[in-house]
């Protein structure tokens, strides 16, 4: 037996903490959890250790310092505290890296400085994720802390797709571009299609639409990012829980010119009281599914809409790709909501886009097909796992030390993913 070496990982939404304590040795998840509704009066906590009953309770959590606190009570209280010998590294999801972190990155004042210089881009994700690192640090200042970032998978996309068609000279000045976000998540989806179709991942061209809370859509060729629906910000392209997605941009103009808002007003609009919240009221799909079966207007129209923007993506990545070999759904939406998958290729048979209905219908599970046999593409659902690809991140980084780049992705390949992939799976908050 391998001595234990554990990596903690946080995963810092704008108001929840997903973590996971993984033995990346054993190759066994420890312990997962959410501390959501972060700065309400009442924040849930809700943890499963893998040897012993799931807990939940609430209590008043302020901060995202707070809820590593309270998760890291949490895991003491199984004896997986974080002041334990064999956590060897923790490794922080990091939303916004702009084209300065292409790679896993080991945290110090300068990294925590650069992506502080960030917040502006990423205002409801990057200061939560800083949070977090700061109080990781405090907790245990002698462990290597690593963060990735969800625009890193993106840097490859080539420049026609990542330049903005604005004046060349403003755009360069403030770093205008699209950087795109969700990147591990459209990594480890895209790899794990090419694994699900028996085809090398070179060789594999995938759409891949993450449909949590916050969706975005990319167009993967070989492994290589090509083009992503988020752009500058985590605002652009689908329809998600609270977000607008794409708009006519004057739609900013006229709402400041005519309606007098003031620039906060307006983004805290799109960002926080539009997407499918703003539409219906509701921002859990199964909520809405529930509201349309009992004849509900608005929840169906907030559905067409949301389908049909995911329709009109895939048509546009079809065009880009060229030739693709899956769709995949991911995330909570596309993992678990089958009525819009269905949806989202209705129509589309003409372009080789299907789902068996019975297949689709199939609940739980890990990576399947649900298209029917010959179908031209293939559409698959892929359940997402963020915080295995960033434990492994992260621990090949940490073992690799100071040693650059190259080495971390050698150990990568061989210590790290193998060997969480197998029995990491279970248990997965
Ligand atoms: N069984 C389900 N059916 C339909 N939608 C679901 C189901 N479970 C979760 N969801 C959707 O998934 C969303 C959360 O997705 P998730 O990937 O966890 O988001 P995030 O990581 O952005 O918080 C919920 O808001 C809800 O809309
Ligand atoms: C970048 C982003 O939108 O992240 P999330 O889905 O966690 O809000
Ligand atoms: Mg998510």
């Amino acid at each position: 037996m391998s001595t234990p070496a554990r990596v903690l990982v946080l995963n810092s939404g704008s108001s929840s903490v997903k973590y996971q304590l993984l033995d990346m040795n054993g190759g066994e998840r420890l312990a997962t959890g959410l501390v959501e509704r972060i700065g309400e009066s009442t924040s849930r906590i809700a943890h499963s250790p893998s040897h012993g009953a799931r807990r939940e309770h609430t209590e008043r959590i302020d901060d995202h310092s707070a809820a590593l606190r309270a998760a890291a009570a949490e895991l003491a209280r199984d004896g997986l505290g974080l002041d334990s010998p064999e956590l060897v590294a923790i490794g922080h999801r990091v939303v916004h890296g702009g084209l300065r972190f292409t790679e896993p990155t080991l945290i110090d004042d300068k990294v925590i400085a650069e992506i502080e210089r960030l917040v502006p881009v990423a205002p409801l994700h990057n200061p939560a994720n800083l949070l977090g690192i700061r109080q990781a640090r405090e907790l245990r200042p002698d462990l290597p802390q690593v963060a990735v970032f969800d625009t890193a998978f993106h840097t490859t996309m080539p420049e026609y797709a990542a330049r903005y068609a604005i004046d060349r000279a403003t755009a360069d000045e403030h770093r205008v571009r699209r950087y795109g976000f969700h990147g591990t998540s459209h990594a480890y989806v895209s790899r794990k299609a090419a694994e699900l179709l028996g085809r090398p991942y070179e060789d594999t061209n995938v759409i891949v639409l993450h449909l949590g809370n916050g969706a975005s859509a990319s167009a993967v060729a070989g492994g290589r990012c090509v083009d992503t629906s988020m752009g500058l910000t985590p605002l652009e392209g689908l329809v998600m829980g609270t977000r607008s997605g794409d708009i006519d941009p004057a739609v900013v103009f006229h709402l400041a010119r005519v309606a007098g808002m003031e620039v906060d007003a307006i983004d805290e609009l799109l960002n926080k009281k539009s997407g499918l919240v703003g539409l219906c009221g509701d921002n859990d799909m199964r909520e809405i599914r529930r509201r349309i079966d009992e004849g509900d207007d608005e929840a169906r129209l907030a559905f067409d809409i949301y389908t049909h923007r995911l329709r009109k993506y895939i048509g546009a990545y079809l065009a880009v790709l060229g030739r693709v070999d899956a769709v995949v759904f991911t995330a909570g939406v596309g993992e678990n909501a089958a009525e819009v998958r269905e949806a989202a290729v209705a129509g589309l048979d003409g372009l080789g886009l299907a789902v068996d209905p019975s297949r689709n219908a199939v609940r739980g599970g890990g990576p399947r097909l649900v298209s029917p046999d010959g179908a031209r593409v293939a559409v698959a659902v892929i359940p997402t796992d963020e915080e295995l690809e960033i434990a492994q991140q992260t621990f090949a980084l940490a073992g690799a030390g100071e040693s650059g780049s190259e080495g971390a992705h050698e150990s990568r390949r061989e210590g790290g993913r193998e060997s969480g992939r197998q029995s990491a799976v279970e248990g997965h908050a």
